[in-house]
């Protein structure tokens, strides 16, 4: 089931302040999106807004291109999961996925023995096929958030969203959750919109990201696109551990500020000017001292992790992080001294990128 989003405006209740600004989002039949941004961005308000628990000033939901105006309509068609959306418990396993059935009028209400069948479908895609009698007080967090996708689930809805759903569990239950997530949400051909905090997990089960900021949605696009060509300084910043060098480009180059760090060739229409590049510690590459003109500065070394190792360079005024992949040539590692190689920067220019 497709979801458009067409110019949404949401007020803070009785005020003018704008908590959502004119958000117009696609989100074609099977896609998975990931919704991320700072916290205050309006990621949770969208959410709300698009599964109808909030009414907003002005714009439409369109599910499969349908203007959707009727709350008992869209509660069928729309499954949620928020991370404070807690089970019933004092009722079974088994009822809370039900409930969102038995509570149906009864003219589109499934039979008895057609919602027990659906639920052991369910309790069986979960993996917890023999937890339907237990109570939610005796489940690890694991599996009481597989029982609240069960029930968001159980109206067999076309699209499903997400709030932070993992954010309570530890680290290692959540990536085992979120791999099996993206297997579910494949099987059962759902369209999917996921707010998460963990940039890692976005990328990882997203075909999309859309990051918010202040109301608006900043960028739309594949995990490959954001990490190559962020919009803006921001989203480079948010989407990942960056330094930013300040400087000036002039004929053609971008020279750094401080000393240091090479001058680089810049490749497409710039106008001369100050600019910011922006670039990720595995990004930066190290010229050994007899290789540059100018200031080498102190390059130590921090150890290896995760495939990589790290490095300290010391500027004037400050460090910058430098990570080496650990399979790189030998003369790729500094030996104390050496100046920055940052030309596979991003430029920014008042926070737009414009190569
Ligand atoms: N009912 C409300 N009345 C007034 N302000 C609100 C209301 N609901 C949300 N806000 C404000 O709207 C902004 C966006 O909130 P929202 O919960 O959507 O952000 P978020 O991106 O989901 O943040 P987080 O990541 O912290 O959950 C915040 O500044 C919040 O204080």
């Amino acid at each position: 089931m497709s979801v458009v989003i067409q110019n949404l405006v949401r007020n803070a209740p009785g005020t003018r302040k704008r908590l959502l600004n004119d958000v117009s989002l696609d989100v074609p039949t099977g896609s998975f999106v990931a919704l991320v941004g700072p916290s205050g961005a309006g990621k949770t308000t969208l959410l709300r807004a698009i599964a109808g628990l909030d009414t907003c000033e002005s714009g439409a939901l369109l599910l499969d291109g349908q203007k959707v105006e009727n709350m008992q309509d869209r509660a069928r068609k729309i499954g949620f999961v928020f991370q404070n959306y807690a089970l019933f418990p004092h009722m079974t396993v088994a009822r809370n996925i039900s409930f969102g059935l038995d509570v149906q009028p009864r003219a589109i209400r499934p039979s008895k023995n057609d919602i027990a069948a659906r639920v052991q479908e369910l309790l069986a895609l979960m993996q917890l096929p023999d937890m339907g009698k237990a109570y939610p007080a005796r489940l690890s967090g694991g599996q009481r958030q597989r029982v609240a996708l069960a029930r968001a689930l159980a109206t067999g809805p076309g699209v499903l969203l997400l709030d932070e759903p993992f954010g309570a569990l530890d680290p290692i239950v959540r990536r085992a959750i979120r791999s099996w997530l993206r297997s579910l949400h494949d099987r059962l051909g759902l369209t999917t919109i996921l707010v998460t905090h963990d940039q890692e997990e976005a990328l990882e089960v997203a075909d999309r990201i859309v990051v918010m900021q202040q109301g608006s949605i900043v960028q739309d696009a594949t995990p490959e696109v954001l990490d190559r060509e962020p919009a803006t300084a921001f989203v480079m910043e948010f989407l990942g551990e960056a330094a930013i060098f300040r400087g000036v480009v002039q004929e053609g180059w971008f020279t750094p500020d401080e000393e240091g760090v090479l001058p680089f060739a810049v490749t497409g229409e710039i106008s001369s000017g100050p600019a910011d590049a922006m670039i990720r510690p595995f990004e930066i590459a190290v010229a050994s001292p007899d290789l540059a003109q100018g200031q080498v500065i102190p390059i130590s070394s921090q150890g290896v992790r995760n495939g990589y190792r790290h490095y300290l360079a010391r500027l004037k005024d400050r460090t910058i992080a430098v990570h080496i992949p650990d399979y790189a040539e030998e003369n790729a590692f500094p030996r104390g001294d050496g100046v920055l190689d940052i030309s596979r920067s991003r430029l920014f220019r008042n926070g737009k990128r414009y190569v």
